[in-house]
């Protein structure tokens, strides 16, 4: 694209911007409910909505209530709800079987949502993370974060997932090779039309640490991520990352975090041109309510702000917390 222009005053730049007709006219993106993804917090019990202290507005819910929340979501207009358990810490093994538990907290949540509001897609998170004694998305054997046991372990769970009906199977452990071992997996056993969301370019990130709270794996995590996720510095490698996951089976991309990152999300949009998604990750939302609590920012301005930038970089959706808040104000 070459953008043509005569000279000023022959060219007044603010010609287009003098009213709100005119800005709404020439607006080059748009930001809708239909972009959106919401990450849910699930917890045992029953009737229990409990907040997140490090994110403010967030809450844990039980499968009823997270029912009712996906119900909720579906009025709203938002297309699709991701599930994240809050596991008992009594059930966190070094062997991590409570991943594949066809009973296990997301896959009951699915299946509850699946029967009340079949209409939103459910996507659900491969890793060990949640069930991990070590709280790592890999096996941990002698200190290492072995990467094909790992893989095997992930295919009996996307496939626990798959059955419990989940739409969208989201890998977030970036061990190499699973997307092709799922997409296997999911054809081997009728899963045609399941869905693989891969968070091909996913760093290894301080914004997540809110999130580490919310599903309570700060306390067990020993050590970092950065043997698995990306190093923040890199950015030719996040295209080879998402070449490969593509190659492997993915139907769509992620990128994640997201704000920090847009310049990955306008790469990887120009390069592939698949759907592309970007996370808008706990770290970023907590700054955004912290500073909004202090009175520092506007907040509801500053979420807009923040999802429409993503669609300018080229994303296709964001997975976001104010996915309900954001509905609302569009609505
Ligand atoms: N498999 C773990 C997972 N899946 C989604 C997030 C982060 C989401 C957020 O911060 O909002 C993480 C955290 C991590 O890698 O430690």
């Amino acid at each position: 694209m070459r953008p043509v222009q005569a000279p000023f005053p022959l060219t007044r730049h603010r010609r287009t911007r003098a009213s709100s007709a005119i800005r709404a006219l020439v607006q080059e993106n748009d930001l809708g409910v239909g972009d959106l993804i919401w990450p849910v917090f699930v917890c045992d019990g029953t009737g229990v909505e409990e907040p997140v202290s490090s994110m403010p507005g967030v809450v844990r819910r039980s499968v009823d209530r997270v029912t009712e929340a996906a119900r909720e979501a579906a009025d709203l207009g938002i297309p699709a709800i991701c599930l994240f358990p809050y596991t008992d810490p009594a059930l966190k093994t070094a062997s991590c079987e409570e991943a594949w538990n066809p009973e296990n907290l997301s896959n009951r949540a699915t299946r509850a949502i699946k029967s009340a509001t079949p209409g939103i897609a459910v996507m659900s998170d491969v890793a060990l993370d949640p069930y991990n004694a070590d709280g790592h998305d890999g096996f941990v054997v002698g200190g290492e974060i072995v990467n094909d046991e790992t893989v095997a372990a992930l295919v009996k769970q996307a496939l626990s997932q798959a059955e419990a009906g989940v739409d969208i199977i989201g890998p977030s452990d970036m061990m190499d090779g699973r997307i092709g071992a799922i997409r296997d997996a999911l054809e081997d056993r009728g899963y045609k039309n399941t869905m693989i969301l891969s968070y091909a370019a996913k760093y290894a990130s301080a914004f997540y640490g809110p999130f580490r709270d919310a599903v309570g794996a700060s306390g067990a995590l020993k050590g970092d991520k950065k043997s698995y996720q990306m190093n923040p510095a890199n950015s030719d490698e996040a295209l080879r990352l998402v070449e490969r996951d593509l190659r492997e089976g993915a139907d769509m991309v992620m990128v994640k975090p997201g704000l920090p990152y847009l310049d990955i999300c306008r790469r990887v949009k120009d390069t592939f041109g698949a759907p592309t998604f970007a996370y808008q990750v706990s770290g970023e939302y907590a700054m955004i309510q912290a500073a909004a609590q202090n009175g520092w920012i506007d907040g509801d301005r500053a979420m807009v702000e923040s999802l429409m930038c993503f669609k300018r970089a080229g994303c296709d959706g964001i997975l976001t917390y104010f996915a309900p808040t954001v509905a609302r104000a569009l609505a």
